[in-house]
């Protein structure tokens, strides 16, 4: 075990309380490295692509593996809510659950190193990242101030250092950055080595580029918006899955109540994908986003949407309206949105307590 981090493997954080979904069209080879911080946990696999395909899972692993039959099956009509041949497919990993916490990690992104060597233990970040509050109402200039050996700056109001609970927490990533095909291309040689020390609340009313490569959530407070939408093959847009949900996710957040961190911890992403046979998939999602980001920086949500799965519901209904206009596509998504909604709420039966309502 040399060069482990052996204190943190050992505590593998909050084990029963959280689900690994891992989407893949691949391989799950990459679990190998991951052992020491990921065998405690229980891991849910959504195999996209040829269902008649055998993955192999590495051993020592606890996990379900769901692929696209699976799929069918369990959703009947409303698989169609779930994207084909796009990583988007994740989020029925995450309809499945019934975990509080979700780790989503891609399968090409290994474990990172701090500057002192360490290896991260990312889910016990992101627990810390979840289970400390945020503070989307006025930035604290040191950063979370819920990280050891920091604190609220002075000017910041007492009145606010309550902070507000933690719904989505965002990691980057070393090596290979989330860059859109464009820059891909300008760039090929471009790599991330720039590990930032920091862990920051997105403010209230800012949206933000959400990527789906290590992410983590409260599924009780946030779950139903963590729609991935419809992408893929049969769709005129791939690529943009993790987007949808982050903008959607976030006026979702912002409404009830709740908060975003983005910063810790970093994967250490391996694999470009090819940035020609990107271009192709995002090529619409590119003009479009000019259209989406401004939809759901002015869109406003009633208040009687109090819950994310409510929310999400009205935010189809707007979708629908606003949408269309740019392309006929969005009436599509908007119906794949009302699924998706029916679709987890049959899996999931709210009971007091669990759809959680706004503050
Ligand atoms: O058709 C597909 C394609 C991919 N997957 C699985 O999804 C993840 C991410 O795929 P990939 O590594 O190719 O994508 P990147 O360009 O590196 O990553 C970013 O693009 C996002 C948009 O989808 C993604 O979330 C980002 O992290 C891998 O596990 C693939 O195996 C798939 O299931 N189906
Ligand atoms: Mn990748």
């Amino acid at each position: 075990m040399a060069g482990y981090n052996l204190e943190a493997i050992e505590a593998a954080p909050l084990k029963e309380d959280v689900d690994i979904v891992i989407p893949t069209i691949r391989s799950l080879d990459f679990l190998e490295q991951w052992r020491p911080f990921l065998k405690h946990y229980h891991l849910i696999i959504v195999q996209d692509g040829d269902p008649s395909i055998n993955i192999r899972v590495p051993e020592g692993y606890d996990y379900e593996l769901y692929n696209r039959n699976d799929i069918n099956r369990i959703l009947g009509p409303r698989a169609n809510c779930i994207s084909y041949k796009d990583g988007g497919c994740r989020c029925f990993g995450f309809m499945v659950s019934k975990k509080k916490y979700i780790y989503t990690i891609d399968d090409d992104c290994f474990v990172a190193k701090d500057p002192s060597g360490k290896e991260i233990n990312v889910i016990a970040q992101h627990i810390k990242n979840l289970e400390t509050p945020s503070t989307p109402h006025y930035f604290n200039t040191l950063y979370d101030p819920f990280r050891d050996g920091t604190d609220f700056v002075r000017g910041y109001p007492f009145s606010l250092r309550e902070g507000v609970p933690t719904a989505i927490s965002h990691g980057l990533w070393l090596n290979i950055p989330d860059y859109d095909a464009p820059t891909q291309l300008v760039k090929p040689r471009e790599r991330n080595i720039r590990y930032v020390d920091a862990v920051m609340t997105i403010p209230k009313g800012v949206l933000y580029p959400m990527c789906g490569m290590n992410l983590a959530f409260n599924r009780e407070l946030i779950g139903p918006a963590m729609y991935f939408g419809l992408m893929g093959e049969g769709q005129p847009i791939s690529r943009y899955d993790d987007m949808w949900a982050g903008w959607a996710a976030k006026v979702v957040c912002d409404h009830l109540g709740f908060g975003v961190k983005t910063g810790l911890p970093y994967v250490w992403h391996s694999k470009a994908s090819n940035p020609f046979v990107n271009l192709k998939k995002e090529h619409k999602g590119l003009h479009w986003q000019e259209e989406m980001v401004p939809f759901f920086q002015n869109l406003r949500l009633s208040k009687e949407s109090d819950t994310a799965a409510k929310c999400y519901l009205e935010l189809s209904k707007m979708t629908k309206e606003k949408l269309t206009e740019v392309d006929p596509y969005f009436e599509k998504l908007a119906d794949a949105m009302v699924a998706w909604i029916e679709a987890w709420e049959e899996l999931n039966p709210a009971v007091d307590g669990k759809d959680v309502k706004a503050k």
